[in-house]
């Protein structure tokens, strides 16, 4: 249930493990927990101490590159600076209230998608989806972090700048994992420090302007502030102090703004984490209902019963009624969890024990989100895609996502995480999946391209984020003839 990353027999791992209160945190063995009753007794209810809610040591750039002093929702350590921006994204953006304003912004994007693919089809006879999908989900999400006014080549500039900075992480890990202060660092790995600086800089030069444009332009009351908008208005603690800031001086919490900085690794979060997980999960769900025409047709007979033949898209509010639909989404979701690994690590207040042993300050504890969900005492056929195991009537697991990851007091699976630190997007991450996957099975039957083209279910994780080792490419049939067409 629990194990250690290595073999602990050898004279040299004795050594270390003397040694290992004396190292940076980073190197120190980690513990893997895959069972689900351990990991929610941990994330949900805390360990006997603290909270148990504190992530190692960043990876996010602009933690790295300000030597720990700017951080993001991901980054920043338990506390009231995280509270203040976490709240912001959760209360502002992603309150249930609030999640369809942005439907315009959805529905343009499927729009764009949905001409491309039929495009795609028409002249190459087979479609590169994965590429079209990620597309479609990063302009809605460019549109909800700068608002409208972003042009075509300017959302294409941000996603490679994005995909920039992925690629760079491995780069990150150099500064991360060294035993030397980052001072020391940046002048031996001197080459990618600079490399670091300048995706951070080709960052900061398209995102600065568009920020600065936030600041000036006076909305109209009916438009929906973006994620720029909210954080612009947002005072936070001056000290990341529980004590500090609920006392404060002269008695009330000193507060300010957020700086440029932190901003831009702020969008640089929502930007990666909102699309490259979302976009990656539809696939997913595309490819086993590819592999699996029976669900697929399934899946689209309830769309039909659920929405008229001359209704122009499947509509964000009828998504809730499609039971089975949720049903293939949840499946996909436990078998494929997109992110693959959820981290924590030990702190002073922690108290932290599995199978009988004190698990040492400063241990980074992983949970491995695929071996959780697959755990076999806990799942009939882990490994079989079957939807129904979520359907009512299927004798089947709860629908409810939230009690899936914690709140039922049994978790099976946690695909958003778990705990005071589950992800703050489940809700438009789930509300994203299930209206683009609704609207392509409504729009084409999806067969299996041939050759290099077929699809292959392995699992290839870049940077924590679980993809398709092969990105997924089909034969598209056009159920509905196009919106010009039928005027
Ligand atoms: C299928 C889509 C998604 C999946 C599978 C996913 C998964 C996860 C997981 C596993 C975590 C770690 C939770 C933990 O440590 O307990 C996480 C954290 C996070 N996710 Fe997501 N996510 C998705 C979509 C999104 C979206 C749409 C956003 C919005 C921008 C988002 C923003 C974040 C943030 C900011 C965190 C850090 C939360 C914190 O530290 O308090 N995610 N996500």
């Amino acid at each position: 249930v629990i194990r250690h990353a290595g073999p602990i027999k050898t004279r040299l791992a004795t050594v270390m493990s003397a040694l290992a209160p004396k190292l940076p945190a980073a190197w120190r063995k980690p513990v893997f927990v895959s069972d689900c009753a351990t990991a929610y007794r941990l994330l949900v209810r805390g360990s006997a101490g603290g909270s148990f809610s504190n992530r190692p040591p960043s990876m996010a750039p602009s933690a790295v590159l300000s030597a720990g002093r700017h951080h993001n929702i991901t980054s920043a350590p338990h506390g009231p600076f995280w509270r203040a921006i976490r709240h912001n994204l959760t209360s502002q953006l992603f309150h249930p209230t609030r999640l369809h304003r942005y439907a315009l912004a959805r529905r343009n994007a499927l729009r764009g998608l949905v001409a491309d693919l039929r495009e795609q089809q028409q002249q190459h006879g087979v479609v590169l989806a994965a590429e079209s999908i990620r597309d479609a989900i990063f302009n809605v999400v460019c549109t909800m972090c700068f608002g409208d006014s972003v042009y075509p080549a300017l959302v294409r500039a941000i996603a490679d700048a994005q995909d920039d900075l992925v690629q760079s992480l491995p780069v990150v890990r150099v500064f991360v994992f060294s035993v030397f202060p980052v001072a020391v660092t940046r002048l031996i790995y001197r080459k990618q420090w600079n490399k670091l600086v300048s995706v951070r800089q080709k960052q900061e030069d398209m995102y600065l302007p568009l920020i600065d444009a936030c600041r000036r332009r006076r909305r109209c009351s009916d438009e929906p502030p973006c994620y720029v908008d909210t954080l612009l208005d947002l005072e936070v603690p001056v000290k990341d102090d529980d004590h500090v800031a609920s006392v404060g001086v002269g008695g009330s919490a000193q507060q300010q703004r957020i700086s440029d900085a932190e901003l831009v690794g702020l969008c640089s979060e929502f930007l990666g984490a909102g699309s490259e997980t979302v976009a990656a999960a539809i696939q997913w769900i595309m490819a086993n209902l590819v592999k699996r025409p029976d669900i697929q047709e399934a899946v689209r007979r309830e769309i039909d019963d659920s929405v008229g033949a001359e209704a122009e898209e499947v509509g964000e509010e009828v998504l809730e009624k499609l039971e089975y639909l949720n049903a293939v989404v949840m499946e996909a979701l436990r078998l494929h969890p997109t992110t693959a690994l959820v981290f924590r690590q030990v702190m002073k207040e922690d108290d932290v024990v599995l199978d009988g042993r004190r698990i040492g300050v400063g241990t980074t504890v992983i949970f491995p989100l695929e071996a959780l969900a697959r755990d076999k005492t806990v799942w009939a056929d882990p490994d079989v895609f079957k939807p129904e195991r979520f359907l009512a009537s299927g004798g089947g697991e709860t629908m409810n996502l939230v009690a899936a990851t914690g709140s039922a007091g049994k978790m099976k699976m946690m695909p958003f995480g778990a705990g005071r630190r589950i992800c703050p997007g489940m809700g438009i991450a789930m509300l994203h999946i299930g209206y683009f996957v609704a609207n392509l099975v409504r729009e084409f039957v999806w067969k299996e391209a041939e050759g290099e083209h077929t699809i292959d279910l392995q699992p290839h994780t870049i940077v924590l984020v679980t993809v398709m080792k092969r990105p997924l490419r089909a034969h598209l049939l056009q159920r509905r003839r196009d919106a010009k067409n039928t005027s």
